[in-house]
């Protein structure tokens, strides 16, 4: 016995228009059987299902590439096709029953009359009242008794295997093959398909879902990115859906053509598609569809759809000049064909409906998720009493349905690709690149970069973050940047709890549907200043989001569901891993970023942030040119930190000055244009003037002569005189008209005014130059003068070597005597000390007193003398224990009344008994050395290795004592005779 909702029946239960149109949406899709896209996939035994569950339609055939949800409600059906779908052939067989007077009654009346009357149909009896040509239905999902089918082949009934639930033995008939011949033929009626389906879709937004869908799914990514640029670039000239339906038919047309040979076969599969495609689409009468489900012939299906599209065209036409008499038409015809096409009465929940079920994501969005949709679409077509709630529940589904079920960029694993990316990118960075390079190696050979999570650690400005976007890049991920820096609530992260208006999710949400990918690459940046409340710890949101074990399954507080965040691929930034907590750094792979070199930063300056730089300002390279003696006084003088941020800062404030310079230079261009226009003017003026008074002059003379008496010699004076000054001043005017061109060809105005093209003279030469000697013009003054505070170390100052989470740094140890008096001895620290280095500096003052003892017993300078010890610069917190051996050779220092070698400095944390113990940040501070002129290094012995693995530019020049004993460093400060 079948007990079977078909698509009419979806809209009676949900007793609404849009659930309508979702049930008899017929979804069309292009996959093939011998090609399934990723968005269904096909199991390979298609051509060996025989066998199916047999389901009667009543209201339309399925066309093989649409899709159709139905209800059933028989359970042993259900369990049959639940059965089909979990095994090896996820098939069944539909077939439209013959008879109208289901159809009809159905549509009249209530779903459970529809069941009674398919009740009454068992066995043979429903056998023969089904057609034998049918589709054979890949079933997509099952939720509930909604059961989605994709038609995939057509096929015929051989023999009846068993009648509850029936089921079928049938075979896949095979479209006749054509004579090449008929070619011409065939693509003419071919041509004439297109072209009427255009002219029903340029009028109407009709059957925009379906051919919305098939845009999507057209053939794979290429076609659909084409159909995409398409659709861009029409977008701006059409409005609407019916734009993107013209569209779609325009991409069908031109595969045919053979634009974009080599993605799609040309010859072949778009004429079927296309009779396909009409047939599903076309409102006709169910029987007509049939007959071309049942036509074998392609160019017969052809002309059949050709004939049903044009009652379309002349159906939507009529709709068009007579709006209100075809509505009622239309919707009689629909009764008499069980269609629904024509109507399009909408519901608040259309645009979201929309949205989920046209992109055929549907398989994608988890079956949790789906039901929370439906749920909330029917409470927005209910309609609210209360407005505001319905706004938050638009607001809400705004949100969830807007999210990237199942759309991901494609992985880029290109080991090659990545490495000429990253260095196109950034320059240096020899080890990070590797390392990145290694996991994205990692990803190719599992296709999976997931796993650990990098955390790209150093100072400011080392380049974290833009390393971060060119990993998304090699990847082909799109990016989305999280600051985590400073945040204190988890809502940040997890989103508000409750839909009320106002109420948004959290950032990952907000993420997702920025992006619009599932796997972006997902940058938290400064995870080690994350914020921390009395009331709100916001870690461990964090950690519920990078733990590969949690989120899978990540509750955003807003949405109420669950959803996965495994295929997003986080990358973290920190300038100082020791503040991040325990559980976080377990689950990262920490990628250090120490700083650059001199050189190196020389290199970053000249070759990217110069470039970068200029073309953010406007400016065209050829107008200003920055000497190296400048980068170098930039880099030496006023950006001394680990980063090149700094650099960049400056780059950008000399740009924006001469930018500004150009800008008035071009305004005051334009006030002497038209300056010299005027005067251009007054000239003509004047010569038009001599002219006129020239000829007055001739007037004046024959009428002397006419009047009888001859010119009298004054006359003849005065009118000479006037006309040689007028002659003059015609001269000068020329002269003028003649300096105004010579100004124009070299200001170049019209490059000035309209950014034309210079000449070949003045391209040579850049307008701007900046060296080290006009700098400071555009800078200020440097803030490092001199290289050091002392050129030469007094007794009781010593330069000790720091690191903090901005780089490196040097910094001096200096103590002083303060008075002396029988045991009075005892040290007074400042500096904005922590406790720790407080610590160190008492563990300095008794173990420099040991040794003054063990060099010297009858040295009473420690017992008796009150001592200050300062590190300056006082208003900066420091701490650590690495300035112990510094504060000893300083104590020392005083003591001895000796000061130290030049060109010295040291870090290491010294022990009661005068061990050398380890410090971190050996390079950063190697590179702090060099920056101050620093010649000699003391560092402790356990750290040989470390600076044995820094590049050869780090190291260069420098001379570098290991020590285990502080014995060994008192020879290397004061054993040496300087
Ligand atoms: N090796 C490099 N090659 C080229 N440009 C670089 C390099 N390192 C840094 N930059 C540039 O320096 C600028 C600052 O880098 P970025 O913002 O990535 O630093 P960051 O380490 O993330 O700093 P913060 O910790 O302050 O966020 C960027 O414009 C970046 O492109």
């Amino acid at each position: 016995m079948l007990k079977l909702f078909t698509s009419h029946h979806v809209a009676s239960r949900f007793k609404n228009r849009s659930a309508h149109k979702l049930a008899r949406r017929g979804f069309f899709s292009t996959l093939t059987d011998s090609k399934p896209t990723n968005t269904v996939s096909a199991k390979p035994c298609i051509d060996d299902c025989q066998t199916v569950v047999a389901l009667p339609l009543l209201r339309k055939p399925l066309i093989p590439g649409f899709y159709m949800p139905l209800y059933v409600k028989d359970p042993k059906v259900l369990a049959a096709l639940q059965e089909s779908k979990s095994g090896r052939a996820p098939y069944a067989g539909a077939f439209l029953l013959k008879d109208d007077k289901y159809a009809s009654t159905a549509s009249s009346s209530s779903s459970f009359e529809t069941v009674n009357i398919l009740d009454s149909l068992k066995g043979k009896e429903s056998l023969n009242k089904i057609h034998q040509v049918g589709t054979l239905a890949q079933i997509l999902s099952i939720q509930g008794e909604q059961v989605i089918l994709i038609g995939r082949k057509r096929l015929q009934i051989t023999e009846m295997l068993s009648e509850d639930p029936l089921t079928v033995k049938t075979h896949h008939i095979k479209d006749k093959p054509y004579d090449k011949d008929d070619e011409v033929i065939i693509k003419a009626t071919y041509f004439e398909v297109i072209s009427m389906l255009r002219d029903v879709l340029e009028t109407t937004s009709l059957w925009r879902d379906q051919v919305k869908t098939y845009t999507q799914d057209i053939g794979g990514s290429n076609y659909r990115k084409l159909a995409e640029t398409i659709l861009q670039k029409r977008r701006r000239k059409f409005t609407g859906f019916g734009a993107g339906i013209f569209e779609a038919i325009d991409v069908f047309y031109q595969k045919l053509t053979g634009f974009g040979a080599g993605v799609f076969d040309a010859n072949d599969l778009n004429y079927k598609k296309l009779a396909d495609f009409g047939a599903g689409i076309s409102g006709a009468n169910k029987h007509k569809i049939q007959e071309v489900l049942e036509e074998l012939d392609v160019h017969k299906r052809l002309v059949l759809v050709k004939k049903q599209v044009e009652v379309d065209k002349i159906q939507v036409f009529h709709a068009s000049i007579f709006p209100e008499s075809t509505a009622k038409t239309v919707e009689d015809k629909q009764e008499e064909s069980g269609s629904a096409n024509y109507v399009e009465k909408t519901q608040p929940s259309d645009k979201f409906r929309e949205r989920v079920y046209s992109k055929l994501i549907l398989e994608e969005i988890p079956k949790h998720v789906v039901k929370v949709m439906e749920e909330k679409f029917e409470k927005l077509d209910r309609g609210e009493k209360d407005s505001r709630s319905t706004e938050s529940i638009y607001n809400y589904l705004d949100w969830l349905t807007a999210l990237p079920w199942g759309e991901c960029s494609d992985d880029s694993f290109d080991v090659l690709r990545a490495e000429k990316i990253l260095d196109e990118d950034h320059y240096g960075l020899r080890d990070v690149k590797e390392r990145i390079l290694e996991f994205i190696a990692v990803g190719t050979l599992t296709s999976n970069p997931q796993g650990r999570i990098i955390c790209l650690s150093g100072p400011p400005g080392v380049g974290k973050t833009s390393i971060a976007r060119s990993v998304a890049r090699a990847l082909n991920r799109k990016f989305f940047r999280i600051a985590v820096g400073g945040l204190s609530d988890s809502a940040e992260i997890k989103g508000e709890r409750g839909i009320y208006i106002g109420a948004a999710p959290g950032k990952m949400v907000q993420c997702l549907k920025e992006v619009g990918t599932e796997n972006p690459l997902v940058l938290l940046d400064e995870i080690d200043k994350l914020g921390k409340s009395s009331r709100d710890d916001p870690e461990g949101a964090l950690l519920e989001l990078l733990d590969p074990q949690q989120n899978t399954h990540f509750l955003d507080y807003f949405l109420d569901v669950t959803i996965d965040l495994s295929k997003v691929l986080f990358v973290c930034t920190a300038n100082d891993t020791d503040k991040i907590s325990g559980p976080l750094l377990d689950r990262m792979e920490v990628i250090e970023l120490a700083g650059y070199t001199t050189d190196e930063k020389m290199h970053i300056a000249r070759d990217y942030l110069l470039k970068n730089v200029k073309r953010k300002c406007g400016l065209k390279p050829e107008q200003v040119d920055v000497s190296d003696t400048a980068l170098l006084s930039l880099i030496e003088n006023y950006c001394r930190e680990a980063g090149v941020r700094n650099i960049q800062k400056h780059i950008e404030k000399i740009f924006r000055k001469i930018a500004l310079k150009l800008v008035r230079q071009q305004a005051s261009a334009l006030a002497a244009m038209t300056d010299l226009k005027s005067s251009e003017t007054d000239a003509k003026g004047s010569i038009e003037l001599t002219n006129e008074y020239l000829r007055l002059a001739d007037v004046l003379k024959v009428f002397e002569y006419a009047v009888g008496g001859g010119p009298t010699r004054e006359k003849s004076r005065e009118i000479a005189l006037k006309l040689g000054r007028q002659q003059a001043s015609t001269k000068a005017a020329k002269t003028d008209l003649k300096s105004y061109n010579e100004y124009l060809r070299l200001m170049e105005l019209e490059y000035a005014l309209a950014g034309g093209p210079m000449s070949d003279k003045s391209r040579a030469v850049p307008e701007f130059t900046i060296d080290a000697s006009n700098l400071a013009d555009y800078v200020g003054k440097p803030v490092f003068r001199g290289e050091k505070i002392y050129e030469q170390t007094p007794v009781g100052v010593v330069m000790g070597l720091a690191w903090t989470s901005m780089g490196g740094s040097t910094l001096y140890i200096e103590t002083t005597f303060v008075e002396e008096g029988e045991g009075k001895g005892g040290l007074h620290i400042t500096g904005h000390l922590g406790k720790v280095m407080k610590e160190s500096a008492e563990i300095a003052h008794t173990v420099a007193r040991r040794i003054m003892f063990d060099k010297d017993p009858g040295n009473l300078f420690f017992a008796n003398s009150k001592l200050h010890l300062h590190v300056p610069e006082g208003a900066t917190p420091k701490d650590g224990p690495s300035a112990g051996c510094t504060m000893i050779t300083s104590l020392l220092s005083l003591a001895m009344k000796k000061p130290v070698r030049k060109d010295l400095a040291m870090t290491g944390e010294v022990t009661l008994t005068g061990r050398i113990l380890p410090i971190g940040g050996l390079k950063e501070k190697t590179m702090a050395a060099r920056r101050s002129q620093v010649k000699v290094i003391i560092f402790p012995e356990a750290n040989r290795r470390d600076f044995e693995g820094l590049e050869e530019s780090v190291k260069e020049g420098l001379d570098v004592h290991f020590v285990d004993e502080y014995e060994q460093i008192f020879e290397l400060a004061f054993g040496h005779d300087h």
